[in-house]
């Protein structure tokens, strides 16, 4: 059986650390709730002595969430674990997170003290910790600069004092992964009564090796790592959680399984992203907008022809619809051909090579090509096809207390239907209005409607997919009117969807 890797979130303490990162009570349990659904086996709700609003925070969080472990960060501090394990008196499985400085500069320039009373007050933090809840994780601060000898005695003394878990955090992010690695190995050569706890990871993103770094944890015995959303944290950053979960789905042969539900990851990730006005990079593993996407010719034929050639992950495991094919002046036919057929358009051979020298000419000048750029190259081609093309003339809704009703009036080929229908809401309504006047049978697959930003005000952007002759096609729109952008993204799919047909 594969071994189990407990993933520990600290997306809300050490994430939340970042500057404007800072959520309310409320976003926070959101997060936490997305948390609990990705499956994370522990949440760092935050460092409940930091501040009332912190404190809050933890009590709210710990009755929210019901299936992770809720732990609260503290300094090796009576105080500090007092109101900890105040905060965490909701929480159905809690645990106090506490510890101290383990290198010479923390020992030395921090504390002003010495090795031995630092062992010292670790015993005494950790057993104070016990006092309150059973689960007590220690960190050994800066263990990744600190001395291999003292760390091995540290980690003992508080494994004895009742440490469940030990973290030995790469604070500075400065160790290489084989150094990293190394020092995992050596705790568990050199620590008796190393078995009687799990060692954790929880290394910074200083030098760009924190996932590095925690994997080369992982492969030399820690079973808990310690990340956060999107790699957010102080300074450079902490271990990415979806690096670390898509690395291990990948690489069967290392054996250790998590409970994290990959297909939640883009879900989490963006949700993270938006509340905390931290835009992700598109590069970045996993979760940016580029890390499915492929733009050149050579890399979007491979793919086309059997995705293997270039993914080692399939989209849809991480929660994304597909892969994206990005059309630039570095793609080639293929790219462009499958494009035009997502649109419904079908290029025979000597209307795609002119087709794609016109491509070329504007994907040399316009570095965003939309569909709308394509049509208008494929000039008489679509032009006969546009004709038949539905346009909705005229949408009115009756919807609130009463029976939710629908006018729908369309243009087709020049001529205008009309339909009224009901439905369980204006936009179910609407469609069944609609179905009246288009006999095909196309059903909708996915819908989603977004706010592009915030406010009552803003603009709705709206996603279907619809499913029509074993085929999907995805219509979109956006409007000020969620109803209205509802209907247009369902004609815009639907338009699509008969172009195929024809
Ligand atoms: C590695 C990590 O600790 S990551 C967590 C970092 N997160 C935070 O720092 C956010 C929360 N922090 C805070 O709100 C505040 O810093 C508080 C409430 C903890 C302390 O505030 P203050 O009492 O004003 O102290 P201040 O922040 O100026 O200095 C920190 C003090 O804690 C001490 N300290 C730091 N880490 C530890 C530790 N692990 N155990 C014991 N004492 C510690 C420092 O030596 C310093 O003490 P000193 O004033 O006697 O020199
Ligand atoms: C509190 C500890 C775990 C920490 O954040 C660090 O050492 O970076």
């Amino acid at each position: 059986m594969a071994d189990r890797l407990y993933i520990f979130d600290t997306t809300l303490r050490d994430g939340e650390q970042v500057p404007g990162c800072q959520l309310n009570t409320v976003e926070k349990i959101e997060v936490a709730q997305a948390l609990e659904l990705l499956g994370v086996d522990v949440i760092e709700a935050g460092f409940p002595v930091s501040s009332p609003g912190d404190f809050q925070s933890v009590i709210e969080i710990s009755k929210a969430v019901s299936m992770p472990t809720i732990c609260a960060l503290t300094r090796a501090v009576e105080k500090d674990i007092e109101v900890a394990a105040d905060a965490l008196r909701y929480a159905k499985r809690g645990r106090i997170h506490t510890g101290i400085g383990v290198s010479a500069e923390h020992i030395r320039y921090k504390f002003n003290s010495t090795p031995e009373e630092i062992i010292e007050r670790a015993i005494k933090a950790v057993k104070y910790a016990k006092r309150f809840v059973e689960d007590v994780e220690f960190y050994a601060e800066d263990a990744g600069r600190a001395d291999n000898e003292y760390l091995a005695r540290v980690v003992e003394a508080v494994i004895a004092a009742g440490a469940t878990v030990v973290n030995i955090p790469d604070t500075t992010g400065y160790c290489l992964p084989s150094e990293y690695g190394a020092k995992i190995k050596y705790l568990f050569e050199n620590v008796s009564g190393i078995q009687n706890a799990i060692i954790a990871t929880h290394c910074h993103n200083d030098l760009g090796m924190a996932t590095a770094n925690s994997i080369a944890g992982v492969m030399n015995g820690a079973r808990q790592v310690e990340c956060t959303i999107n790699g957010i944290g102080e300074r450079a950053g902490n271990t990415s959680l979806e690096e670390v979960v898509m690395i291990l789905k990948c690489h069967k042969e290392l054996d250790i399984e998590t409970n994290i539900n990959t297909q939640r990851i883009i879900k989490s990730s963006r949700l993270v992203s938006n509340l905390m006005n931290m835009p992700i990079q598109p590069n970045k593993a996993i979760v940016g907008r580029n890390a499915f996407a492929h733009s050149s010719g050579i890399h979007q034929d491979g793919v086309l022809k059997n995705r293997d050639s270039y993914e080692i992950m399939n989209p849809v495991d991480v929660g994304l619809d597909n892969n994206a094919i990005v059309l630039t002046a570095r793609s080639g036919r293929a790219a462009l051909k499958n494009r035009f057929e997502q649109m419904g358009i079908v290029l025979e051979n000597g209307d795609l090579d002119s087709v794609y020298e016109k491509f070329l000419k504007l994907a040399d000048t316009n570095k965003n090509i939309q569909d709308e750029d394509l049509l208008k190259l494929t000039g008489d081609i679509t032009d006969a096809r546009a004709s038949r093309k539905i346009k909705l003339r005229y949408l009115q809704v009756l919807s609130g207390s009463v029976v939710p009703c629908s006018m729908v009036r369309l243009e087709i080929g020049g001529v205008e239907f009309t339909a009224t229908a009901t439905g369980n809401g204006p936009i179910d309504a609407s469609i069944n209005a609609i179905r009246t006047i288009i006999k095909d049978q196309i059903t909708i697959q996915e819908f989603l409607i977004q706010a592009m930003t915030r406010g009552s005000d803003d603009l709705g952007r709206v996603h279907m997919q619809l499913e029509f002759n074993g085929t999907s096609v995805h219509g979109f729109a956006v409007n000020t009117d969620i109803i209205t952008a509802s209907i247009e993204a369902y004609i815009d799919g639907v338009n699509k969807a008969l172009t195929q047909k024809q």
